[in-house]
């Protein structure tokens, strides 16, 4: 991740590209499981199971931090991102309403980035 499949011509616009990216992903109809971080109190054993919550309002809430300049931001974008989906596949049976949200949102970023990102 660290370097980039293509060495990217303008690493100017990553940071645009990626809030695009992930109003893109928050406004997809299959979004709702993972919009906010999953209620530990509400959610039995996800805090046990799953060691590093994410979501993407907290992917948005440290990509609005993230400066320009710390090229690092793109790979823990990406990483977030990922992990949204690895925590996903790890809670929830394929064949549930929110593994299947899970797998239809992972092919959708997995096409959007690399049209606008590779
Ligand atoms: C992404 C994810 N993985 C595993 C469990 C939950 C979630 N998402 C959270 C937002 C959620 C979705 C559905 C829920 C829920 C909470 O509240 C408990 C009652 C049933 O409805």
């Amino acid at each position: 991740c660290a370097k980039k499949a293509k060495p990217h011509k303008d690493d100017k616009k990553d940071l645009a590209t990626c809030r695009v990216l992930l109003a893109e992903l928050e406004t997809h109809q299959d979004a709702w499981p993972f919009l906010k971080p999953v209620d530990l109190k509400a959610v039995p054993g996800y805090r046990k199971v799953i060691k590093k919550p994410m979501d993407f309002s907290t992917i948005r809430e440290k990509l609005n931090n993230s400066q320009q300049n710390n090229e690092l931001f793109l790979c823990t974008f990406i990483i977030d991102v990922n992990l949204v989906f690895d925590n996903c596949e790890r809670f929830n049976e394929d064949d549930s309403e929110i593994g299947r949200a899970g797998h239809n949102m992972r092919r959708f970023f997995d096409k959007r980035w690399t049209e606008l990102l590779q």
